[in-house]
């Protein structure tokens, strides 16, 4: 088939940053230099240029950045987000006749008597020639340009006219770099290929990169252990909470919690009259998801706290849990939302292996699709509208894809600020498809990741495009659902180490609060990762003045995290090796901040060895010595060169955060 227009000769392939060859938007953060590389090429010797355009989609007209030639028929050029929410871009290139001409001049030029080797006359290069067809170029530039410039090419083009006529010897080269910057103002577009689509950007606000979560169940935070815990108990902690550097506040779901099947201690499937049940079971004939358990407070409770969390620093995340109890009410008056079986009855809901017997899965299969979709919406617009901006969600996984591209963009268009975290366990093309529907951040497997060689295998996956186009890893070392063995069977020293490892691999990381900072390890049987008493289904009082308690690690370690910006993204990851496999290295930079971990990862005894830095990604010169700077000890160290000991004892500290006292080269300003 023929194209509507044969003569564009430019080709344009492998736009980057793309995401599923455009289906999804690619993502940045507020405030992100954006870098869009591409081949661009035509047929034969003739030159081409080309320009990037972009725009918020709330602009009318594009903006537009010359590309720059880097190597191989690669191109590309840059442009800073300065608005949240979703921004276009494309490419646009074409034969730059004028290019090639001006090229070509050069040469003949460079040819004439007089120049090294050579003997030919001016005319025998058909320069007089060569000056005409510039002048026609110039003039067509002319007719483009407005006002002066146009006057100013225009001139330009009579003189080289004049220079043609004139039949000198020899020619100097007439054109400078004034009127090449001029003319490259003016391309002629006519036959100009425009990328096939204009591409999406999303736009998020820091927080979705850089985030550091405490979670905490409510009712557990009453200071009299006779008294369920309120919001305004919460309050009070809040100071504690933001001394130890956290800047995301979670709760698990405050709603009324169902009474038909409520859960028992430790996951019983029976309970009696005083069990409070776990919070995840939604809806009583209190209310559901848009209500709030009585004895946790009144509205204005919680909007106190969410004014005061703010007040701290701070900023609450709400858990949003789309499920129901049986006595959720819309169990009664929306029965088609549920698969309800042959004999009447609904299957409870499960995420195998595990069994939630006390709540109800909605069916996204529902003939009231559509009315469900928007009540489910209308979830985070109540709470969204008591300015909660960040929420937790629980199991997306288990409800449909499509609803979630939907409903995070309906939520998008009205509030771009709005973060939403995906609790999803599961295989990684669903939990990366999550991401790629809206999802800003994402629980991860680094909580089974333990061994030095499966870190590094998975760290280098999700911190490397194509993945962290889409995708911004959130680490969580526990769960009130994970307790890992590791934590279980490591003792204080596993705690640190985890601590470290997930607040300097990953920029968001977050910890289930209480029970990791007092090292709560115990399971509730053997070989399970649940906890013993779980606070999901019983209220715990917590000792938080404990000698043994790890909040002032965690708050050093936090204090590192604000005061380093190398650890506030995660592009830079780089690993370094180490000769022995129980110590991970890794550094992380930005601008001239510069962050190596050595990591111990047995927390049984001492390990040693050399590091084998990659002074290269350091930007460190062979043979240089340079002063390093230990931030969790305030110790100072002098390396040399590429092969550097340490030595770390588990039980004392497991791991060097290290900053590197020297000005690197940096060769971008691009964040990593
Ligand atoms: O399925 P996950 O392991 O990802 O866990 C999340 O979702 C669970 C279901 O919401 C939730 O489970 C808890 O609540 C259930 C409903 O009340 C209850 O049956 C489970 O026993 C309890 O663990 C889990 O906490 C949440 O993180």
């Amino acid at each position: 088939m023929k194209p509507i227009e044969g003569r564009k000769r430019v080709v344009i392939e492998g736009i980057n940053p793309q995401v599923d060859c455009g289906r999804y938007p690619a993502k940045r953060i507020l405030g992100d230099i954006v870098t869009v590389t591409a081949a661009v090429f035509g047929d034969g010797h003739d030159h081409v240029s080309g320009r990037l355009l972009y725009r918020h989609s709330s602009a009318k007209d594009w903006q537009s950045m010359p590309l720059s030639p880097l190597t191989n028929d690669l191109w590309s050029a840059s442009y800073t987000v300065d608005a949240l929410g979703d921004w276009l871009y494309t490419l646009e290139a074409w034969v730059d006749h004028f290019d090639t001409w001006s090229a070509d001049l050069q040469k003949r030029l460079a040819a004439q008597p007089g120049q090294p080797g050579v003997s030919s006359s001016a005319e025998s290069q058909d320069i007089p020639l060569a000056l005409r067809s510039g002048a026609l170029l110039l003039e067509q530039a002319a007719g483009r340009a407005k006002g002066p410039d146009s006057k100013r090419l225009a001139d330009e083009a009579a003189r080289l006219l004049e220079l043609a006529n004139a039949k000198s010897e020899t020619y100097d080269n007439p054109l400078t770099d004034e009127i090449l910057a001029l003319v490259a103002q003016y391309p002629d577009l006519t036959l100009a290929t425009r990328y096939s689509q204009d591409l999406h950007l999303w736009v998020d606000r820091e927080r979705a990169r850089y985030s550091t979560w405490y979670e905490l169940f409510p009712r557990s935070t009453s200071p009299d252990p006779a008294r369920h815990g309120t919001f305004a108990d919460v309050q009070a902690l809040l100071p504690t909470i933001a001394a130890m550097g956290f800047d995301v506040l979670y709760m698990p779901p405050i709603h009324p919690i169902g009474k038909a099947f409520r859960k028992g201690p430790n996951n019983s499937v029976t309970s009696t009259e005083t069990d409070p049940g776990s919070p995840w079971a939604i809806g009583a004939k209190e209310g559901g998801h848009k209500s709030i358990l009585a004895e946790l407070g009144t509205l204005k409770d919680f909007d106190a706290l969410v004014a005061a969390t703010r007040e701290h620093g701070m900023e609450l995340a709400l858990d949003i849990a789309f499920q129901c109890s049986p006595d959720h009410p819309w169990v009664a008056e929306h029965p088609d939302w549920f698969n309800i079986r042959p004999d009447g009855s609904i299957q409870y809901a499960e995420n195998p292996p595990k069994k939630y017997q006390d709540i109800y899965p909605l069916n996204f299969e529902s003939p009231d699709w559509r009315g469900l979709w928007e009540a489910l919406r209308d979830v985070f617009t109540h709470w969204i509208k008591r300015d909660v901006k960040i929420f937790r969600v629980d199991n997306p996984h288990t409800k449909a894809i499509p609803f979630w591209e939907w409903c995070i963009g309906e939520i998008h268009k009205k509030y771009p600020d709005v973060i939403f975290l995906a609790e999803a366990f599961t295989r990684p093309h669903v939990m990366y498809s999550l991401a790629k529907a809206g999802f800003s951040q994402s629980y991860t497997y680094f909580t089974w990741r333990n061994r030095k060689d499966e870190l590094r295998e998975y760290f280098e996956e999700i911190t490397k495009p194509p993945v962290t186009d889409f995708f911004h890893p959130n680490l969580w070392p526990n769960t009130p659902d994970i307790l890992h063995a590791t934590l279980q069977n490591g003792g204080r020293p596993a705690f640190m180490q985890r601590l470290i490892l997930a607040a300097t691999l990953g920029a968001n990381y977050g910890m289930y609060g209480p029970a990791y900072e007092l090292g709560e390890n115990l399971p509730a049987k053997p070989g399970s990762e649940e906890y013993l008493n779980s606070e999901k289904y019983e209220i715990r009082h917590w000792d938080r003045s404990a000698s043994t308690s790890l909040a002032p690690l965690i708050t050093k370690v936090n204090q590192i995290r604000r005061t380093n910006p190398a650890l506030q993204s995660d592009g830079s990851l780089h690993f370094h090796n180490v000769d022995n496999s129980n110590i991970l290295c890794y550094s992380k930079w930005s601008g001239d901040n510069q962050i190596l971990v050595a990591i111990n990862l047995d927390p049984t005894q001492e390990q040693a060895g050399w590091i084998d830095l990659d002074l290269k990604e350091l930007a460190i010169p062979h043979n240089e010595t340079f002063d390093i700077e230990d931030l969790l000890t305030g110790t100072h160290y002098q390396w040399h060169d590429r092969s550097n000991y340490v030595a770390l004892r588990p039980d004392v500290m497991p791991a060097h955060i290290f900053r590197l006292l020297r000005r690197p080269i940096v060769e971008t300003a691009q964040t990593p």
